[in-house]
């Protein structure tokens, strides 16, 4: 996917994008059924006004549906969609997507492809006199970095302007509530950070109460105040990028932050015995089987003698880790770690393995 001549580090100077009046946006009890299938099951959520917030989970988990319910595309089956407390959901009274004051970054953009860039965005600016709408939409252009591409047609463009474009049409009304829909995703890596991180910085200048979509926690780590992930239509946890990854609250959780090496054991005295040694199992029954997960990184490998005896089996070159595959007594398999590798170890040689007790996470193996 081609940058063409505006570049892709061409984003406009940073301050310039309207300030909006953030909204609060509530879910309550939300269930959204399409024929057999429950999208959404109990839905319940607040953001408060300006703060970002990213739904992650796997694709169809509801994502989308929650956020054509907060646009008012989609009419819950049940529950409320509340916009500043009030609810914009009830069939009697219903708001329409138009009168919410809700701008939308539509996963594969939808530009018209008829209209020009500068008519793209003063789409949304109906209401405006003919002369502001186009100064409101040049000037929402110029803060991606686009005004001199106003009059070219979206096929012009290269996907990373398009997404651009598409920004600058959402955020030109200065909307109170800012939806993406999984805005990254259509982006190459090289091109996916700056695009992220412009994004940021263009979200906190509006102000707006932003939910972006994505399937990807590095997108939501690096973009949203709060992460709200979802499995199969219901909320599983809401947090911090930094507690989802520190503290996730199940096995579902901790393998969707991180690769990681599993070990079943059984549960007894309060802790669970594996072949990298014996992990507390807080709040899980005696008897029952746990989990222990590793995570790559927290592995130290040290000279042979030292902790638990293993093999390495691979290494490969990543930059500032390296990924290991390392057989330690016990087990069958290989375990993952991203450690950096003296130069004095080679592939074959004996090691030592070291798993500091305090980073392992357990959890009830039924918890799958
Ligand atoms: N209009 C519809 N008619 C029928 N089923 C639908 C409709 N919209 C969504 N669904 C179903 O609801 C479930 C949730 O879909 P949704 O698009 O919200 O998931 P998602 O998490 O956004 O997935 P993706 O990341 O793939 O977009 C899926 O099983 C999907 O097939």
């Amino acid at each position: 996917m081609a940058e063409t001549k505006s570049g892709w580090l061409g984003w406009g100077r940073r301050g310039t994008a309207g300030a909006a009046i953030p909204m609060a946006l509530g879910f309550e009890n939300v269930t959204q059924r399409f024929g057999a299938v429950t999208a959404l099951s109990h839905v319940s959520l607040s953001v408060k006004p300006g703060e970002i917030v990213a739904l992650l989970g796997q694709s169809g988990c509801g994502k989308t549906t929650l956020l054509r319910l907060a646009a008012g595309v989609e009419r819950p089956s049940a529950g409320r969609v509340l916009l500043e407390g009030r609810d914009v959901s009830n069939p009697d009274r219903f708001i329409e997507p138009e009168h919410r004051g809700v701008g939308f970054v539509f996963q594969d953009y939808a530009l018209f492809p008829h209209l020009s860039v500068r008519d793209n965005v003063r789409f949304g600016l109906r209401g405006q006199a003919p002369a502001a709408a186009d100064a409101t939409a040049l000037r929402a252009l110029g803060r991606v970095g686009l005004a001199e591409l106003a009059d070219s047609y979206p096929h012009m463009l290269s996907g990373g302007e398009q997404q651009r474009v598409a920004l600058a049409r959402a955020i030109a009304p200065r909307p109170g509530v800012l939806l993406m829909d999984e805005p990254f995703s259509n982006l190459d890596r090289r091109l996916r950070d700056v695009v992220r991180d412009e994004t940021a910085a263009l979200l906190e200048e509006t102000g707006a109460t932003s939910i972006i979509v994505t399937h990807d926690p590095e997108d939501a780590m690096r973009i949203a105040d709060r992460i709200v992930l979802m499995r199969a239509g219901r909320i599983v946890q809401v947090g911090t990028g930094e507690e989802l990854y520190r503290q996730p609250g199940s096995l579902f959780a901790a393998r969707f932050f991180c690769d990681l090496t599993e070990v079943e054991g059984r549960v007894s005295d309060g802790a669970v015995d594996t072949p990298f040694g014996r992990f507390a199992a807080p709040g899980i029954a005696e008897g029952m089987m746990a989990v222990a997960c590793i995570r790559p990184h927290r592995v130290r490998i040290v000279p042979k003698g030292y902790y638990l005896r293993g093999r390495l089996t691979g290494r490969r070159f990543l930059g500032e880790a390296d990924h290991l595959q390392v057989m330690v007594d016990g087990f069958d398999r290989a375990l993952s770690v991203r450690a950096p590798l003296s130069g004095e170890i080679a592939v074959g040689d004996e090691i030592g393995v070291e798993i500091p007790s305090d980073e392992v996470l357990v959890f009830p193996a039924a918890d799958q």
